[in-house]
């Protein structure tokens, strides 16, 4: 993950259309330093928790298929993790390797009872297929194997990830340069970290390692408490729900600020109080903070990626 930091400094240093705002820095870090609640990982009660390698199972399906639910005005997050939970309580065997390897898009828009296609439905089914595949030609069919092969290292955990499932590669050239989000297979790290208690398949020794995920709703909760600022004609785009092309400067500049700007507001909670917060936590305040506000406009990229 240390390339996901210094890439997405790099970008924060020479971005033209996103800027950091070091006195929105300091107020949001003032604001969070005493109280970031303590936020519980399925807060929603939506998810699918029985303690044990099927939820592994679960998370691993979920976060291969966590991107993009904006282009429906309807659809949202929760959709497909009640849909995926669902499932899987009415048949445990629904994620097995050689299942997963079969889905197509119309069934997987049956797992979460729509009726109208997904967002890129096909192209979440050719991912739930590269996952299936990749378990069984890896791992026994087992993401609980996988998950026992990182040796308590998220950063590792990810490593596999992107090594082994395509999928997960989340990245972009900004510049000439790649810089790394790995936004999902992150996600998934702290999925992990979060439905065990940091216990079991969620027990990592560097937790401080993972950075926050680069979406499309945490970006709109820092413009929106001025942490980032974005040029004329970024904000012209968001307010005109114009999309922002996936691997254009601007999008890349959102999506790096983003992650240099919890950064930064995580150091600077340290210097003022002491208080050592994961990147991790802060995210899921965030994210938290932006779901539940349904007026927050977000930028809008067609992207597997998030
Ligand atoms: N940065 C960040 N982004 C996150 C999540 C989560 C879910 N995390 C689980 C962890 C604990 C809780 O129990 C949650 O269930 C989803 N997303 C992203 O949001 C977007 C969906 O938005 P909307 O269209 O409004 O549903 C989409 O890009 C999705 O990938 C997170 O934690 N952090």
């Amino acid at each position: 993950m240390e390339e996901v930091r210094a890439s997405c400094a790099w970008v924060s240093s020479c971005a033209s259309n996103v800027t950091l705002d070091y006195s929105g820095i300091e107020k949001a870090a003032q604001l969070m330093k005493n109280s970031i609640p303590k936020v519980e990982w399925d807060f929603e009660r939506i998810h699918y928790f029985d303690g044990g390698p099927l939820t592994v199972q679960y998370l691993l399906v979920l976060d291969a298929v966590n991107f993009c639910f904006w282009p429906d005005e309807e659809l949202s997050y929760e959709h497909l993790a009640k849909g995926l939970k669902e499932t899987l309580l009415s048949d445990k065997s629904a994620f097995d390797a050689d299942r997963l390897q079969k889905y197509t898009g119309p069934e997987l828009r049956r797992m979460l009872k729509w009726t109208k296609p997904l967002p890129l439905e096909n192209e979440r089914a050719r991912l739930l297929r590269e996952v299936g595949i990749g378990l069984e030609s890896s791992f026994d069919g087992k993401a609980s194997k996988l998950v026992d092969s990182c040796e308590n290292s998220a950063a590792k955990l990810v490593s596999l990830l992107t090594s082994h499932f395509p999928g997960f590669r989340d990245h972009a050239v900004y510049k000439g340069r790649q810089v790394f989000f790995y936004k999902r297979a992150q996600i998934f790290a702290a999925d992990l970290w979060g439905a065990f208690k940091g216990r079991r398949y969620g027990e990592f020794k560097d937790a401080e390692a993972l950075t926050m995920f680069a979406d499309y709703i945490i970006p709109a909760v820092l413009e929106q408490l001025g942490v980032l600022r974005y040029s004329p004609f970024l904000s012209n785009a968001i307010a005109s729900d114009r999309e922002v092309a996936c691997g254009s400067e601007e999008e890349v500049e959102i999506r790096a600020c983003s992650v240099h700007a919890v950064e930064e507001i995580r150091d600077s909670i340290r210097k003022k109080s002491g208080k050592q917060y994961l990147s991790v936590e802060l995210d899921l305040w965030l994210w938290a903070y932006g779901v539940k506000c349904p007026s927050l406009q977000h930028h809008r990229t067609l992207s597997m990626y998030y």
